[in-house]
């Protein structure tokens, strides 16, 4: 059957009828663009399942009502629906297909294209164009005459969109390097014939190559040449009404070139085939729909979008200016890291102002265009405003933190301040006041893009670390009081008892040291309770100040053994068993006292000191004392405290050294009282004064009974009771020395220029003696002769100027001295 039919069209007669089932047609995409799930089926019963390659495609492109239907009708035998004359009104809805009638073609009746604007329509137009381009081999471009050089009615427009979007989509080229190509057939309907083919041809040719030139391609695509993607061929048909028998006969023509194989212009060529089995052309075609359903490109504006679209932007570019130079004057402030007072209330009244404005005046305006662009304008408003919100946010988290770093310090000033009293404080007003600040700058509430939640965490971050430095900071500064109290304390102490060495000096030492150590601690801990300080924070503070206070020990002790004070304490432990005696009176050493003996016994018990003082031992091991080995551990990275080695004052080298640096001073002593018994044997002895009395007793007698003797003696007396009752004595006594110095001095002076004098006259008498011998000889003799030789020796030097040439001051001094 198929094959008989197959003939009689490939003889160019009309289509036959053909069983229903062969007949039948499918709409493949309905009025709400849904792709049918029918056609694999509706491939099976027109069986051409199996035909694998051997089938062909061929749809129609064109406007409303110009005899699409008619035409498919006529060349394949295919039962599209025709519009009825009598009612005009447009038939074909959606894409419809049907197969040819005894011809392996599937082909495809599609929806008309209005040519003029008609909103949503135009959406299905361009979609189901581009869908015939795509899949099928064969395109016909269905056209009146009259509307060949109208752009716009023959579609010239929606072909470009379609070009465009097909050689976006479907223009790469395949495996093989090539790409599948479509025939373009122009039919061009209702030929008068007097504009002849060849000029609608090359009027048609010159559209379809403006577009193309036009065309937005891809970059890798942007040589191509339409030819590259398609081929185009041309024909007319007489009119079916005025000239029914050319009508025809042109059909049958046409139709030839659909079925012939042997027609020189035969159209099936296989350089248009794609390639797919039939049993995939369902699965293929759906396929294409659904690209072309989600191609955006196709989602081209209609005019009144495009309007919308050019005023909306220009009136939203006005209100975006406007808005801009109102957040221009707060950029500064906020950059320069101010936090601007009220800047949420202006940037809600900056951003209301101009969406106002958009929308009196675009709001009139497709909806669809206005509304996404006042979205876009919202966009934009936002992005200006958030780099504003930030930075406020950024200020504020400085001040606050500035804020919160002097109430830390202004809380802490003072005795008796509860520290984590003054963080919480601190911190709750900082918190409070950073939230009430970012909550005025946000725009928009319950919104993502104006939450401060996070800088808040930041904040919270850096009060914890300012807070934790301080505390630091705080503990080290209550363990450097805590240390210095405690030198204060065991200072006198260690004092009192280094200077009584005794065996249990250390003991005591120790037991003050330990006491204090225990107050030092508790004060401590009292105050690092309302510091919040960590387990461990305490326990290396205790270790540190443990630590300290025992090197605050050791300096004491260092201070009260240095050499000399050790050996003055050595001393005057020696002083004390060798100059007094055992009730404390100092002793005055008689010739008969055995100095040697008290002298080795207190030397004995000197020395026995010395290691005592050598090394921190108590005698009761219960008053000794350990630095705990926390401390060092927890000190170890700083320097490794060697308590052990704290515990020696003098090495056995030292100790040597200081026994033999006092044995030194020791012997001065034992010498000085050797000597002070030589000199109390010296003494002017008792019998002498018996001799004085004797021998002085008629001078008493004269004084005693002489009146004016006795009266000067009297009062001599009285005067010196009174003075010694004044207590002037002393000065009385400084008085007078001072002027016998000065009466001496004076003296000295005088006698001095006295035997100076002399000496000048020499020379004098050196030059003149060597001619007169004589006159030397009564100088040397005469009495008071140097007075006269010296005036006489002045004026001689005055006249001859010969001073100098005679003999030295010296050697004259030692004659006059000779002389006198
Ligand atoms: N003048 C003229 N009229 C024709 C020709 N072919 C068909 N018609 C008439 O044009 C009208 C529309 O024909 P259809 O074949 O339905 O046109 P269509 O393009 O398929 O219409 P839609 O599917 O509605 O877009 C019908 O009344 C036909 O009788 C033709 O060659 N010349």
């Amino acid at each position: 059957m198929a094959s008989s039919t197959s003939t009689a069209l490939q003889n160019g007669s009309p289509p036959q009828s053909a069983p229903d089932s062969l007949s039948q047609r499918i709409q493949i995409i309905d009025d709400t663009k849904t792709f049918t799930n029918d056609l694999n089926a509706q491939i099976e019963r027109w069986g051409l399942r199996d035909a694998g390659f051997s089938y062909n495609v061929v749809a129609v492109f064109g406007s409303q009502s110009t005899g699409k239907s008619t035409l498919l009708n006529g060349l394949f035998g295919t039962t599209f629906d025709v519009m009825d004359e009598s009612k005009r009104q447009q038939t074909t809805k959606g894409i419809w297909m049907c197969r040819g009638t005894g011809m392996n073609v599937m082909v495809m009746d599609v929806e008309g294209t209005d040519g003029r604007e008609r909103g949503e329509d135009q959406d299905f137009e361009r979609k189901s164009a581009l869908f015939s381009l795509a899949s099928s081999e064969v395109l016909i471009v269905n056209l009146w005459e009259h509307q060949v050089g109208l752009y716009q009615g023959a579609n010239m427009g929606l072909l470009k969109t379609v070009f465009e979007v097909n050689l976006g989509l479907f223009g790469k080229k395949g495996p093989d390097g090539t790409n599948s190509r479509t025939l373009l057939l122009f039919v061009i309907r209702d030929h008068i014939g007097t504009t002849p083919l060849a000029n609608l041809e090359a009027t048609l040719t010159q559209d379809v190559m403006r577009i193309w030139d036009s065309l937005a391609k891809p970059t890798e695509l942007k040589d191509s040449q339409l030819s590259d993607y398609f081929d185009l061929a041309f024909t007319a048909l007489p009119h079916k009404y005025l000239v029914p028998e050319k009508f025809q006969e042109a059909l049958a023509a046409l139709r030839n070139r659909f079925v012939s194989k042997d027609d020189p212009n035969f159209v099936f060529k296989p350089a248009y085939h794609k390639r797919i089995p039939a049993d995939g052309v369902a699965f293929y075609m759906e396929g294409i729909w659904e690209q072309v359903q989600t191609n955006k490109d196709l989602d081209l504006p209609t005019q009144q979008e495009l309007l919308a679209q050019f005023r909306c932007d220009e009136i939203s570019g006005v209100a975006l200016s406007e808005f801009n130079e109102q957040t221009k004057s707060q950029k500064r402030p906020i950059e320069s890291g101010r936090v601007v007072e009220d800047l949420g209330k202006m940037m809600k009244s900056w951003r209301t102002e101009a969406l106002a404005r958009y929308d009196r005046d675009a709001s009139r305006y497709h909806q669809g265009v206005y509304k996404r662009k006042r979205a876009d304008l919202l966009a934009a408003l936002d992005s200006t405003l958030s780099p504003l919100f930030l930075g406020q946010l950024k200020n504020l988290h400085k001040s606050c933190l500035v804020t919160f770093k002097k109430d830390m310090l202004q809380g802490m000033t003072g005795e008796g301040y509860n520290f984590a009293d003054v963080v919480e404080q601190a911190r709750e007003k900082c918190e409070g006041d950073f939230a009430a600040g970012a909550m005025e700058a946000v725009v928009e509430e319950d919104s993502d893009s104006w939450g401060w939640e996070e800088e808040l965490e930041l904040l919270k971050e850096e009060m914890r670390s300012v807070a934790n430095q301080c505390r630091k900071d705080e503990t080290k500064k209550m363990v450097n009081l805590i240390e210095k109290t405690f030198k204060k304390q065991i200072s006198e102490p260690v004092e009192l008892h280094l200077n009584k060495p005794a065996p249990n000096m250390w003991d005591n030492i120790l037991k003050v040291f330990k006491d204090t150590l225990e107050k030092a601690e508790k004060q401590y801990l009292a105050k690092a309770k309302s510091f919040d300080c960590t387990e461990e924070e305490n326990d290396v503070a205790l270790a540190d100040i443990r630590q300290r206070a025992w090197v605050a020990l050791r300096q004491k002790v260092d201070e009260q053994t240095t050499d000399a004070v050790i050996l003055s304490k050595l001393r005057a432990h020696f002083e004390e068993r060798f100059r007094y005696d055992e009730h404390g009176v100092p002793r005055v050493w008689k010739p008969e006292d055995d100095i040697d003996s008290v002298f080795k016994k207190a030397k004995d018990q000197t020395l026995e000191i010395v290691p005592l003082y050598s090394k921190i031992s108590p005698a009761d091991s219960a008053n000794s004392w350990t630095l705990p080995p926390s401390a060092s551990s927890l000190n170890s990275s700083e320097d490794d405290f060697d308590f052990e080695a704290s515990l020696v004052i003098f090495t056995e080298t030292k100790v040597i050294d200081l026994t033999n640096k006092f044995r030194r001073d020791a012997d001065a002593y034992y010498v000085e009282a050797k000597r002070s018994t030589v000199s109390s044997i010296a003494q002017i002895p008792a019998w002498m004064f018996g001799v004085l009395v004797v021998l002085g007793w008629n001078e008493a007698m004269l004084v005693l009974f002489n009146p004016l003797y006795f009266t000067m003696l009297l009062i001599g007396l009285v005067s010196a009771y009174l003075i010694m009752q004044l207590g002037l004595a002393g000065p009385l006594y400084q008085v007078t020395r001072t002027v016998a110095a000065e009466v001496q001095r004076q003296a000295t002076a005088k006698l001095r220029e006295q035997f100076a004098q002399p000496a000048l006259e020499a020379p004098v008498r050196a030059t003149s003696a060597a001619a007169n011998t004589t006159t030397r000889t009564s100088s040397r003799t005469a009495n008071g002769v140097g007075a006269a030789g010296n005036g006489v020796a002045r004026g001689l030097r005055d006249t001859t100027g010969l001073g100098r040439g005679g003999f030295e001051p010296e050697e004259l001094r030692r004659r006059n001295m000779e002389s006198m």
